[in-house]
């Protein structure tokens, strides 16, 4: 015990006191050193004016300890000092930050290829198996799965007439399922947390596309499995942040725990995900497409998939990404429909008037009634643009060295898209500040397509959100039919916030709401 005392306790060990002198002043003589090179690279950089402005960055850190609890709001500020195009660095990656419509379009869709890369993150190989489409980088197999991703979704939901009214029947049955679950809990005026339901509701979506099952508001399994998704958000910023400063692993911390976590919870994802497709593949029959896994196997393992250079494995990744990107984005927009339906009564009742009007109270909203509706449509945008709950996309790299805005950005630069800027700009939005469905729509009430199409939430461009259709249209059935069938209020005693939790997506803090029904609820069609 002695020895160990001695030899590698802090106090009373002589070699300690002797190493204490040599290291601490070549550890100042380093750090110096460091700043000093820092100081240097950032002076060269702004006297060529070709690398693009930006804050002074810290040795080892970079600016990660500048970007604050919600860096869109950090990355807007910076930009109405360094412009709409600036760098950062975070630990060994100098980042390229864009911001506001022109710029990001200017990037995103008119140099579609040059910005559609994703930077070789080691925590990205983590996601779906290593198959993801989502944090896959930009090569030539990674363009053929995408389309066959995007082509299967559609060809299940939106392609033609016969495969939206099949979208459009489960969407219903979840939204009526929803209603049902809401007057259950909230009876007697029981005020509840409407998270898991929303969870559910947008999960079971997607579980009827994939695997042709949806599951119980009560099934414990699914419950778990969902909640694993949800925490996926807060987990992958963790990752960049391992990725970015490797030595974080080296000793025990916070972002060190949350990265851990983040690799268990994607390993139990795609376990699940795999024993659903396994399932598939053990009773596969070339002749019937039971659902979007079938379709995956059909194309991946017995056509043209294979023929490009897919694998199996690919089939798995596809499903885990469009599970996992599709479900918490979808709820989380719901949620925060509904808390702006409580913080807004008299919006609520408009609403239910315009429902009312157009719709009746004899048959249920349906996709024909979109253009119908136009205050329905201008509050969901506007929901989509005041929350802006993806407020940053996933990150982009680039994939050769390209200009923008007179600065030069070499190869393989890692770019994050602040959409938040697009949505919150003040030469763009009058009052960016405030919700107001209203803006949206002209003095007769009609819906102002210029403006709707420049809210950014989807992203634009190669890598824009492969599911921002069925999403579009989900979140209206959803919003609709929940409106006409139920009166939503606020608990009385609970203030109404719109702080939020930040990750991929921004969430509401935790709230509770009761609903009433407003009349008989309509008959439910048949669910599978
Ligand atoms: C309101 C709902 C949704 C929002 C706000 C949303 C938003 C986004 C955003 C911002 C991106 C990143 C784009 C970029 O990096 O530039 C993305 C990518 C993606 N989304 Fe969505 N999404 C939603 C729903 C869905 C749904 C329902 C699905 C699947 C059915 C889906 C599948 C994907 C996939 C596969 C990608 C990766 C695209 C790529 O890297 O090429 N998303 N989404």
């Amino acid at each position: 015990m002695d020895i160990l005392d001695t030899t590698f306790g802090l106090s009373g060990s002589n070699n300690n006191k002797e190493w204490g002198g040599q290291v601490q002043p070549a550890l100042i003589v380093t750090f110096v050193f460091l700043i000093c090179l820092e100081a240097c690279l950032w002076v060269r950089n702004i006297r060529q004016k070709r690398s693009p402005p930006g804050p002074f960055a810290w040795p080892l850190v970079g600016n990660a300890m500048q970007l604050g609890h919600l860096p869109h709001l950090t990355f807007s500020k910076m930009a109405q000092k360094y412009g709409s195009v600036f760098q950062i660095r975070l630990g060994r990656h100098d980042v390229v930050v864009l911001n506001g419509e022109s710029t990001i379009r200017q990037a995103l869709i008119k140099q579609s290829n040059e910005f559609a890369g994703r930077p070789n993150f080691g925590s990205f190989q983590v996601i779906s198996g290593g198959k993801s489409i989502a944090f896959g980088r930009y090569t030539t197999l990674w363009k053929v799965h995408r389309r066959i991703a995007l082509s299967t979704l559609r060809d299940f939901s939106t392609a033609n007439t016969q495969s939206m009214k099949f979208f459009e029947e489960h969407v219903v049955a979840e939204a009526l399922d929803l209603v049902q679950v809401f007057m259950r809990l909230c009876a007697n005026g029981l005020y509840i947390d409407p998270s898991h339901e929303f969870t559910v509701a947008a999960a079971n979506v997607l579980c009827v596309l994939c695997f042709g099952k949806r599951y119980s508001h009560d099934d414990l399994e699914f419950k778990a499995l969902l909640g694993r998704i949800n925490r996926f958000g807060q987990a992958v910023g963790a990752g960049s942040l391992v990725d970015a400063m490797p030595w974080l692993q080296a000793f025990p911390n916070p972002v060190r725990s949350v990265y851990q976590n983040f690799k268990e919870l994607n390993q139990e994802f795609f376990d699940f995900v795999k024993g659903k497709i396994t399932q598939h593949r053990n009773t596969y029959d070339p002749e019937t497409t039971r659902d979007m896994s079938d379709a995956f196997i059909n194309v991946i393992e017995h056509g043209a998939g294979a023929e490009d250079g897919l694998t199996k494995e690919h089939v798995e990744g596809t499903v885990t990404d469009i599970l996992g990107a599709g479900q918490d984005t979808t709820s989380t927009a719901l949620h925060w429909i509904l808390l702006l339906l409580l913080k807004y009564p008299h919006v609520q009742t408009r609403l239910q008037e315009e429902i009312d009007n157009v719709v009746g109270r004899d048959r249920l909203p349906a996709a024909e009634d979109k253009s119908r509706l136009p205050y329905l449509e201008a509050f969901i945008y506007e929901t989509l643009r005041f929350t802006s709950f993806v407020p940053v996309t996933v990150p982009h790299s680039t994939t050769r060295d390209v200009d923008i805005a007179g600065f030069h950005i070499p190869n393989d630069t890692v770019v994050f898209v602040n959409q938040w800027s697009v949505n919150h700009d003040e030469l763009k939005w009058r009052d960016p500040g405030a919700f107001d469905p209203s803006r949206f729509l002209d003095e007769n009430g009609v819906i102002n397509r210029d403006l709707t199409s420049s809210v950014m939430i989807f992203s634009v461009g190669r890598r824009r959100c492969i599911g921002a259709q069925i999403s579009k249209l989900e979140i209206f059935l959803f919003t609709a039919i929940l409106l006409q069938q139920c009166t939503f209020e606020a608990h009385p005693s609970e203030k109404i916030s719109m702080d939020c939790t930040y990750g991929l997506t921004l969430k509401p803090l935790p709230f509770t709401v009761s609903a009433k029904l407003r009349g008989k609820v309509l008959g439910l069609p048949e669910k599978v």
